[in-house]
């Protein structure tokens, strides 16, 4: 199924709680947090909470950052992404902020059947939708690539439940609530990511007293899994003086192929080339296969006629993934848009990019990590 990447959200007290039974919202996010989830909307196409939490908090949930809206702008997006909301009863107020706050679109999604006034359809579009996967799909035709869920307890439950969780970011607030009728970051439910089958944790970071971890699920941690075990590779480089890049080759079934190093048999090898040199091009497992480089694969090249980009084309490598772009040292690059015009995925992961800077200080131009 095509759907957007799901990016879940929350801020929860140290025993789990978005919230406790108080009238007003409590506030777990400290200003640079709220800061950090204003960039987060910033970067997405769509935010979505449940009903009850426009019930509850009355949000706005518009990108707050002058600079950020109008890179957004200059970006040739809205100020503000779209806003969605899922309703079974219709119970929604056509007053409340969520609808009447910002330019952007606003999308209700609700069950067949559900009574929706005619108020409400005035100021949202309405669509039917009976679950959550009909809900992404249809948010997918509309363009939506990347969505953010940002609450409450229900939806967060039905998201994770659903298995179409990639993304999580817990803000960890240094208190507790302590009250058993508080909402809980998540309910009872049947979630794919259990003991056996862990989240892998991307980064954990300190903003004053809130400890923010963010999570990867499915696809997306298989891709930084193996990134930074190409990125690793590139400690076995030889000492030289161009670009030290790390490669592994998985098949469609995440089982690795083949591995590479820039000079690893000769002083000109790539990684990629390296990697791709140990598999025939029409070797059957490399149909579907995944590609991951730290760096990207070179699409103009003084030291060999085949450029990494042409060695990938010749195979059925279906997907190339890598940290850094190539910085214009030595040729210019464009081995992404050469993949992605040939119809081959494209992923980049520029938050591991630091890394392989950290690796290539010795080249010009690079600088200190
Ligand atoms: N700390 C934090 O980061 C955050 C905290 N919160 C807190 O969370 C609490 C709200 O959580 P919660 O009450 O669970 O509400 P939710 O925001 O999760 O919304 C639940 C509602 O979603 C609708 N819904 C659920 N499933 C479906 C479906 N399949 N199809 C259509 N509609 C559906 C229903 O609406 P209906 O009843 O209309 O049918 C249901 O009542 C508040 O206390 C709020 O402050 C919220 C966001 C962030
Ligand atoms: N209380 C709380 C959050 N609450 C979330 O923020 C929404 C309010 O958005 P807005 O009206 O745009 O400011 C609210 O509905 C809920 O989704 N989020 C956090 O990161 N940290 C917090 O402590």
């Amino acid at each position: 199924m095509r759907r957007p990447y799901v990016l879940s959200s929350a801020a929860v007290s140290l025993d789990g709680c978005l919230d406790d039974t108080s009238p007003e919202p409590l506030v777990l996010s400290n200003e640079a947090d709220f800061d950090r989830v204003d960039e987060v909307r910033a970067g997405v196409d769509a935010i979505l909470v449940g009903a009850g939490t426009i019930r509850a908090d009355n949000p706005r949930l518009l990108v707050r950052d002058g600079k950020r809206r109008q890179a957004r702008v200059d970006r040739g997006l809205p100020p503000d992404p779209v806003k969605v909301t899922l309703t079974a009863s219709g119970n929604l107020d056509p007053e409340a902020s969520f609808f009447t706050t910002g330019e952007s679109e606003k999308l209700v999604y609700t069950s067949s059947g559900a009574n929706v006034s005619a108020r409400l359809r005035a100021v949202s579009t309405v669509v039917e939708a009976n679950d959550i996967e009909a809900v992404l799909a249809d948010l997918a035709s509309r363009g939506i690539r990347r969505l953010m869920v940002e609450g409450g307890q229900e939806m967060h439950t039905r998201f994770l439940t659903a298995g179409v969780v990639d993304e999580l970011h817990l803000a960890v607030a240094p208190f507790f609530v302590g009250d058993p009728a508080a909402p809980r970051f998540v309910g009872p439910g049947r979630f794919p990511q259990s003991p056996r089958n862990p989240m892998v944790v991307a980064e954990t970071r300190q903003l004053g007293d809130v400890v923010v971890l963010r999570y990867l699920a499915g696809q997306a941690a298989t891709d930084f899994t193996r990134l930074r075990e190409a990125i690793a590779l590139a400690d076995r480089c030889p000492p030289s003086h161009t670009f030290r890049v790390g490669a592994v080759v998985t098949d469609a079934a995440n089982n690795v192929l083949a591995t590479g190093y820039s000079g690893e048999t000769d002083p000109h090898d790539h990684a990629e080339e390296a990697a791709l040199a140990k598999l025939a091009p029409d070797d059957p497992r490399l149909v579907g296969a995944t590609l991951y480089s730290s760096l990207e694969p070179c699409g103009a090249r003084a030291s060999r006629p085949v450029t990494c980009t042409g060695h990938i084309l010749a195979t059925g490598i279906a997907r190339v993934v890598f940290a850094w772009r190539e910085p214009e040292l030595f040729v210019e690059g464009e081995g992404a848009e050469q993949l992605r015009s040939a119809g081959r995925e494209v992923v980049e992961l520029p938050e591991l990019a630091h890394l392989v800077r950290r690796a290539n200080t010795h080249l010009p131009g690079v600088g200190p990590a």
